[in-house]
């Protein structure tokens, strides 16, 4: 595995003494194929990853070669077949309100409304009070949906559906958050919109967020380090720090640093795809 570096401002948001939020050792995990027994599909092979704690990091690779299989076993949908996954220092046994896992479609209940469906984890686990009623209105508000309390999913835009499940999300205040390509579905300015969002997001929260993404602008814009796997089986096959000064936004996607970053990454994935 190679490590590149980008910029000159040292990252944020990162320490290597605590417990990293996240540590993938060798983890291979293959799927069975219908036609014949043995036929197993290899999807991650040998796959290392260390996030720290309140690190943004994205995940680039070529279709299939494994990034929301890594995404799942991190989630505890799925367990690996060798190797190890610790999400805070613990092994990874299944899914958790710890991490919150948010995916190309957004997750919504279409029956209930945006605040039924942001109180839906609280209330699952018994644990609506007055205090989480609050904080859910304050997130409504956060995520700009304040107005929309009471309105029902079909009643939103694609955009607001997006925020939606993410103030439903947030609402279990995870210490984790797996990310499938979120924006990858959303018209450009939509996305542009919900980039900012989210950058804004992590700028106050700094919550550790795993992100997957095609988008190598997408990635250099966001994360603190872009992960780049290589094709199928998935393994890492480059690292490169991105060390922009934040805050970022997209007019900073122009200068020499950041057209740089992009093409480094570029000529790597070029040779996976
Ligand atoms: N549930 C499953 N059953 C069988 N095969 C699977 C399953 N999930 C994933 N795979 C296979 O594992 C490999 C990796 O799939 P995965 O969805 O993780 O890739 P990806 O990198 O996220 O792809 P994309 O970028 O296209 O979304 C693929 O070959 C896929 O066909």
């Amino acid at each position: 595995m190679s490590t590149d570096q980008i910029g000159a401002t040292p990252a944020l948001g990162s320490s290597t003494l605590a417990v990293p939020a996240v540590e993938v050792r060798g983890v291979s995990k293959s799927f069975r194929g219908r036609k014949r027994r043995g036929d197993a599909r290899l999807a991650l092979d040998g796959f290392d990853l260390t996030v720290q704690q309140g690190e943004f990091v994205c995940l680039l690779g070529p279709s299939g070669c494994g990034k929301s299989t890594l995404l799942n076993l991190l989630a505890g949908f799925s367990t690996p077949d060798a190797g190890e996954v610790r999400v805070a220092g613990e092994p990874v046994r299944g899914p958790g309100p710890d991490r919150g896992v948010l995916f190309q479609s957004p997750m919504l209940f279409p029956w209930a409304t945006v605040m039924g469906n942001v109180l839906y984890g609280p209330r699952a686990r018994r644990q609506l009070d007055d205090d989480v009623r609050a904080a859910a209105t304050e997130l409504l508000r956060t995520v700009g949906l304040a107005d929309h309390a009471d309105a029902y999913p079909h009643e939103l835009s694609g955009g607001m559906r997006h925020r939606a499940a993410f103030a439903r999300v947030l609402i279990n205040k995870p210490k984790l958050l797996l990310m499938d390509e979120p924006f990858a579905a959303l018209d450009a300015i939509t996305r542009a919109a919900m980039q900012r969002f989210l950058l804004d997001l992590w700028q106050v929260q700094r919550t550790t967020i795993v992100f997957v993404t095609h988008d190598v602008e997408e990635a250099v814009l966001l994360s603190d380090r872009v992960v780049v796997m290589s094709g199928s089986p998935g393994h890492s096959r480059a690292e490169f720090p991105v060390e922009l000064p934040r805050p970022r936004s997209y007019e900073d996607a122009d200068t020499l640093e950041f057209v740089a970053a992009k093409r480094r990454i570029r000529s790597v994935l070029n040779t996976e795809v």
